[in-house]
């Protein structure tokens, strides 16, 4: 893969395809570790001459403009954060981005409104992808992939975009993809994944691949419901991914087999319904046998003997991969057991790797210093599908 360094890029306009899709609540930025992560590939263009036009997606609008998903807010804390004016077109391939990008002198940022406004970006139909990719290759003379938290979507500004353009990784992928290889290669044992989060359905695949690497697989989050199902408990009205339930009766067979360990909640805290993230008052909640959750309740964090047993199985691991929350940890009342999992993990002696833009949000929300980790990843599906090994639409699209 070619880097920054192998690009002649002073003086040309240079498109970073950047992930800057960070968790907003009501317009505000709630943890700006994506933008953080994307700073030292946009300023070493800026600094050698480049005119950088930065895209990224933010959130999943449906293919069409939707304020609530601006990167306005995103565009003004990259300037405070690059220390440098940052200009922002109020759209991704029309007049507005191309006046922005055509007014960059060498050395200037430019910020285009949201990809997914497009429905190009994100279609199945390789014609429709492939159209809006050449709009977004006349912004641009050099393309440069840096955003790891995206590269397992097949999207037009990540895999049919840099096959139109002089193209190389930025640094944020060359970093990730150097740490994320060592859980890949010689991972040192016992090794542990937590498994947690809410895309359910994007992440139990991996799991088959993990029966295969890991010792001992701790699922939480809204993931843990489907495993419960599976195991044929009451899980009230929690999340869950009913069509994987065979698929995840077939995952605790085969672990059975091979002596992987599955450890699920023994209790979980669970309310009426989902809180209201914004207000975060207090709510009505209780804590449940995890194997017979009432009926009218929803699991929405793992129980305080479930945190327990989860810091006691991560003890003694030499490598520790998580991605996903264990609970709904935007809200004070549902984060104990994602905080138990960072606390575990920061007293650990093991080599610990948080990944997912939710799950590194989680850890900085609720305290913890990053350096406390071996290793945060920006990317949570991206680093999850680079550990099962599959090819990566936006890897290998930066491939000679
Ligand atoms: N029991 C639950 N029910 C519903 N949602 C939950 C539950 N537990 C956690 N969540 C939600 O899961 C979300 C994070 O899940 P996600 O899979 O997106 O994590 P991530 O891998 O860190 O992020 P990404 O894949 O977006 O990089 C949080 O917003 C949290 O509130
Ligand atoms: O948050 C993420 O995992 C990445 O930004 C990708 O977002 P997506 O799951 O909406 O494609």
């Amino acid at each position: 893969m070619k880097t920054i360094d192998d690009l002649d890029v002073a003086g040309r306009r240079v498109f970073v395809r950047a992930d800057l899709n960070v968790p907003l609540e009501g317009g505000t930025i709630t943890d700006d570790g994506r933008i953080r992560a994307a700073v030292p590939t946009i300023t070493r263009l800026a600094e050698a001459g480049a005119r950088v036009v930065v895209a990224s997606h933010l959130g999943r609008p449906k293919g069409a403009p939707d304020p609530e998903f601006s990167l306005a807010p995103v565009a003004r804390r990259l300037g405070e954060l690059l220390g440098r004016e940052v200009a922002f077109a109020s759209d991704t391939v029309g007049e507005s981005a191309r006046s922005t990008v055509g007014g960059l002198a060498d050395g200037q940022v430019a910020v285009l409104e949201n990809l997914r406004f497009n429905a190009g970006e994100t279609s199945k139909d390789d014609s429709e992808r492939g159209a809006f990719a050449d709009r977004l290759a006349g912004l641009a003379d050099l393309y440069v992939g840096d955003g790891f938290g995206a590269v397992h979507r097949r999207h037009a500004s990540v895999y049919d975009l840099p096959a139109r353009l002089p193209h190389a990784a930025g640094d944020l992928i060359a970093t990730e993809v150097g740490v994320l290889r060592k859980l890949t290669d010689d991972v040192e044992r016992p090794y542990a994944v937590v498994l947690g989060g809410a895309k359910v359905s994007d992440k139990l695949g991996v799991i088959e691949h993990l029966l295969e690497r890991a010792d001992r697989i701790l699922v939480g989050g809204g993931m843990a419901y489907t495993f419960l199902r599976a195991q044929g408990h009451e899980i009230g009205s929690s999340l869950l991914q009913e069509d994987q339930v065979p698929a995840v009766q077939g995952y605790l067979k085969r672990a059975a087999e091979r002596g992987v360990e599955f450890v699920l909640p023994v209790d979980v805290v669970a309310a009426a319904g989902f809180p209201d993230l914004g207000a975060k008052a207090p709510t009505e909640h209780t804590t449940v046998p995890a194997d017979a959750i009432p009926a009218e309740l929803m699991g929405l964090d793992i129980g305080p003997r479930s945190r327990e047993l989860y810091a006691a199985k991560l003890a003694d691991a030499a490598t520790v991969f998580w991605n996903g929350p264990m609970g709904v940890f935007e809200h004070p009342d549902y984060a104990g057991g994602t905080r138990a999992v960072a606390r575990a993990l920061v007293d650990s002696p093991a080599f610990t790797v948080v990944g997912g833009g939710d799950s590194a949000a989680a850890v900085r929300i609720l305290g913890f210093d990053e350096k406390a980790f071996g290793h945060i990843s920006t990317g949570g599906g991206a680093s999850l599908e680079y550990l099962e090994g599959k090819t990566l639409p936006g890897l290998a699209a930066l491939e000679d």
